[in-house]
């Protein structure tokens, strides 16, 4: 079978709880489209989901899962490869979850480069906890808990990356189907770490950053003249505050996964030394 439908629950007690109309069904869509273009299987599969409405994701997708503390579903994805580096692994979750309590690891995940796919359901907004301001909310926006905005600039998420060393850096839109399938699946089959922010709109809490919006706002790289293997155009565009982009702003092609370098190959499956006797044992049963 060569369809997403083998990644999909159809079991009625994992139905999608989301409003009627959330950008995360079609970020989803696209995450289960990916998986399967790029010949993967459930039982080769393992998301590991933020806590917030975006981290249900590892409930209604058919493959393995589970749910990361808030902010902290990056490590446990590295370690989840880590213990068993046959599997897809794929990590996914808020801009909450992953530019406020989870930036830092964010940062460290990019850098380390581990062959895993990031995919971030960028509302702009805290949706689980009913609509605060966010890291990449606007200054002016105006939510229960900052009723004159934020008052301070956004976090611009793949400068963070860029700065940090990434290989991959991609900006997608829920919305546009096949275009986000295809941008994840480029971050699938990316030599390491795969990041892709996902403009998903969250229609209950933010009214400023609507299907609407991106709609007119988004500039799509592929009707544009863009090299994403030159990393100064993918500074200017990423910099490029008053633009939207949509598609892979910056590939390195030489990229060596973590896992692949000289020092590393092969080690990290390994029981480390001074490790308790049946530690590793333990965590690859448990994966
Ligand atoms: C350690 C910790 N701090 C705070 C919370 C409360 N909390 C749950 S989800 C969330 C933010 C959700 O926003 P985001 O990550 O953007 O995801 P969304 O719900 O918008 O998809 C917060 C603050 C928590 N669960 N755990
Ligand atoms: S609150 Fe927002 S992010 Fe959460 S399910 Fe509803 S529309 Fe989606």
């Amino acid at each position: 079978m060569s369809s997403d439908v083998r990644f999909t629950d159809f079991k009625s007690d994992k139905q999608p709880t989301w409003c009627p109309g959330c950008g995360d069904f079609g970020t989803m869509n696209g995450m289960m489209k990916a998986l399967a273009e790029t010949g993967n299987d459930p039982d080769n599969t393992f998301i590991v989901a933020g806590i917030g409405c975006s981290g249900k994701i590892g409930t209604y997708m058919h493959s393995y899962a589970l749910h990361g503390v808030h902010g902290r579903a990056l490590p446990v994805g590295i370690g989840v490869k880590m213990a068993n580096p046959d599997l897809e692994v794929m990590v996914s979750g808020g801009d909450g979850d992953g530019y406020s309590i989870g930036a830092g690891h964010f940062i460290h995940a990019v850098r380390r480069n581990v062959d895993m796919s990031y995919v971030v359901m960028d509302n702009r907004i805290y949706g689980l906890t009913k609509g605060q301001a966010s890291p990449t909310s606007r200054e002016d926006f105006e939510t229960s808990t900052s009723p004159d905005g934020p008052n301070q600039p956004p976090v611009n998420p793949k400068a963070l990356a860029l700065a940090s060393g990434a290989t991959f850096i991609a900006q997608s839109f829920s919305s546009n189907a096949q275009r986000h399938a295809e941008i994840v699946q480029k971050a699938v089959e990316h030599d390491g770490f795969g990041f892709v922010n996902v403009y998903s709109p969250c229609v209950t809490f933010n009214d400023v950053d609507t299907y609407d919006y991106f709609r007119d706002a988004i500039v799509d790289l592929d009707e544009t003249d863009h090299d994403p293997a030159d990393r100064d155009q993918a500074k200017d565009k990423i910099l490029e505050s008053e633009k939207e982009y949509m598609g892979v702003l910056y590939q390195d092609e030489d990229s060596v996964p973590f896992e692949e370098r000289e020092g590393v190959e092969g080690s990290m499956a390994e029981i480390p030394d001074g490790a308790p006797e049946g530690a590793m044992d333990l965590v690859r049963e448990f994966y």
